[in-house]
């Protein structure tokens, strides 16, 4: 489904992403994890086409991202408040997207109530600007959004970030279940090693742009995640 192929961006000189091959299957749901600075952030944002790389290709159904726009059609996505317009209430956003999307209105309202646990009573009705939202609850407006289109492929940036323990855990079940019902293509990064491997079915962890772990999810996952994150803590896993 998407296929990183010899991908490498620096800046000023400093290699901040070097990644050989990396592919991830239709229906994947690809958690990434990974120090501060190790490009997570740059790596979504290539395969999004929103930076150039020095090197390689990101391919999404085989096609070159940075060369058809094919992929846009059936990728939602959320990185950060970039992707929000700010001067618009929460609804007008949502609308916005749904009418690009061509989400009817019934849906919509469908998709309103699905996720009436998630808002709370925070999101919806609030005559509110989404500049004027907390962190939280602009990470919810951003959230929704990528999810309205009910996208093939899904990329979130750090989406447990900032929500509180109640919704962190909504969010879980969100996933989990969007996961399995549209047979999605997930890549979620995090920095909370619990909340990925409960969405994740793979995880790759980077360091210095590169990959220097690849797991498939199992009973052990979380503890060689934080025996490598903290070597201290390390316990041996008896087989
Ligand atoms: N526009 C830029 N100009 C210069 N350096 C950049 C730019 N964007 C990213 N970098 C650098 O690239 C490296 C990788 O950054 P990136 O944001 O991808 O890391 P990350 O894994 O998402 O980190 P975090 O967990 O802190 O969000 C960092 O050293 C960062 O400073």
């Amino acid at each position: 489904m998407i296929n990183i192929d010899n991908l490498g961006k620096s800046y000023n000189a400093v290699k901040v992403l070097d990644i050989e091959q990396l592919e991830i299957p239709q229906g994947q749901s690809f958690g990434l994890v990974g120090n501060n600075g190790a490009g997570k952030t740059t790596l979504f944002r290539l395969i999004l086409d929103l930076i150039e790389a020095d090197r390689g290709q990101v391919l999404s159904k085989d096609i070159a991202v940075n060369k058809d726009s094919q992929w846009k059609k059936y990728t939602g996505s959320f990185l950060d408040e970039g992707f929000l317009i700010d001067f618009l209430k929460p609804e007008e956003y949502f609308k916005f997207i749904a009418d690009i999307n061509g989400v009817t209105k019934e849906e919509l309202k469908v998709y309103y109530n699905d996720f009436s646990d998630f808002f709370g009573d925070e999101i919806l009705n609030k005559n509110k600007y989404i500049r004027d939202f907390s962190k939280g609850n602009q990470k919810k407006i951003g959230i929704f959004g990528a999810i309205i289109s009910q996208p093939e492929v899904l990329i979130l940036d750090e989406p447990f970030a900032n929500l509180d323990p109640s919704s962190q855990i909504r969010l879980k079940t969100i996933l989990n279940e969007l996961h399995k019902k549209n047979n999605l293509t997930m890549l979620i990064s995090s920095h909370d090693l619990n909340h990925i491997a409960e969405v994740s079915q793979r995880i790759v962890v980077l360091e210095k742009g590169q990959v220097v772990k690849d797991l498939l999810a199992s009973s052990n996952t979380l503890g060689e995640l934080e025996g490598y994150f903290n070597p201290a803590t390390s316990v041996e896993v008896e087989s």
